[in-house]
């Protein structure tokens, strides 16, 4: 039969099967004009982030990157990762048409028809390297999430032009190469701040040994209290820079003591935000601090974001810099292998920063 807006779906395998075996997604649930949420979208109350949570008169630091070597600029950013573990960056070295193109190219795939983009699926992607899904890791949650999202990890660009989708490929592969210059800018001072002058080929690779894009689709959704478009959790990456549009949604755990409370990320336009993941966290043994965010569903806008993710090699094994530990430091975490974290991370349904007890000591 059909699906009718009144029961759109017999039961569960019909809507798994629409949403994420036929590639329509969330983006095509909320195209069907759904007048309710299906209950598989349905967050425990815990989950949801209630109103009475958000600290209006707060913000993450702003920083302008137009100084970004003078000392107190530098200051102001490794104070931020520790305090904050977020911070958006203003006047940056990343061309405002780049940012406009890679939002424009978000748009076009996801535009494009359920089959093209059901290509680049888990069971039809030609490579791990291309992944178009839904939710965050559908086999593995109790409830989903609000969010569709194209995933490109950066090989090389031959195998980039292979294998990524046309309706992005460029704009992506500019976006991540102008966004190199300033992910390096951060990189440095925050070693500095730690005492490490010297990124040697070591250190650039467990820094920033790989990189990886996602595109995020978030549609307008039937009744976004009883959702999330992303579950409480912390990044597995060193650095996360993210390009968010103008809807708003993105909210960070606030830094007083255990509280939960939640900062919006307000949007800034030509802005990036940057936050520190777990692999920085575990490598500066916990001096900068991987923080707790979550994006909300909105019932009236779509939202798009395109977070890159800068992380170590997958090879690499992770732990307290020995700088730290050779200053007489006591490590709070063991060495462990990046690709064993990450796989650990992809596991299990978002929850919060429990992902890091995987490296504690
Ligand atoms: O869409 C956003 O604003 C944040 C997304 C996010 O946290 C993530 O993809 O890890
Ligand atoms: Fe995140």
């Amino acid at each position: 039969m059909a699906p009718t807006l009144a029961e759109p779906f017999a039961d569960s395998s019909a809507l798994t099967e629409f949403v994420i075996n036929q590639g329509n997604g969330v983006k095509g649930l909320s195209e069907m004009g759904l007048k309710a949420l299906p209950k598989q979208y349905i967050q425990p109350l815990e989950e949801r982030l209630s109103m009475n949570k958000i600290l209006d008169q707060e913000a993450i630091p702003i920083i302008d990157m137009s100084k970004w070597e003078d000392p107190q600029v530098a200051k102001s950013i490794c104070d931020a990762a520790s305090k904050w573990g977020f911070f958006q960056i203003v006047n940056h070295d990343v061309p405002v048409q780049v940012l406009e193109n890679v939002k424009q190219a978000t748009y076009r795939f996801f535009g494009l028809p359920a089959e093209e983009k059901n290509k680049y699926s888990k069971e039809h992607s030609p490579s791990n390297s291309v992944r178009f899904g839904t939710s965050f890791s559908p086999q593995a949650e109790k409830a989903l999430e609000w969010k569709d999202y194209l995933s490109l990890f950066y090989v090389s660009d031959e195998e980039a032009f292979a294998l990524w989708p046309p309706a992005c490929r460029d704009q992506v592969l500019d976006y991540m190469k102008k966004s190199e210059v300033v992910i390096k800018q951060l990189l440095q001072v925050l070693m500095k701040g730690l005492n490490v002058t010297e990124i040697d080929q070591t250190k650039e690779s467990l820094l920033m040994g790989s990189m990886r894009t996602n595109l995020n689709y978030y549609p307008i959704c039937p009744d976004p209290e009883l959702t999330v478009g992303v579950g409480r959790h912390s990044d597995v990456s060193t650095l996360t820079m993210l390009l968010q549009d103008e809807i708003g949604g993105l909210f960070v755990k606030g830094n007083e003591g255990d509280d939960d409370n939640w900062i919006h990320v307000r949007p800034i336009k030509g802005s990036l935000v940057i936050n520190v993941g777990d692999a920085l966290q575990i490598l500066s043994n916990r001096r900068y601090r991987s923080v707790e965010h979550r994006v909300v569903a909105n019932g009236s806008k779509n939202r798009i974001s395109v977070p890159i993710f800068v992380n170590p090699s997958p090879s690499n094994m992770i732990g307290p810099l020995p700088e730290l530990i050779a200053s007489g430091e006591k490590p709070i975490y063991k060495q462990v292998l990046y690709s064993d974290y990450v796989k650990h991370f992809f596991s299990k349904a978002h929850d919060g920063k429990k992902t890091v007890e995987f490296a504690q000591l």
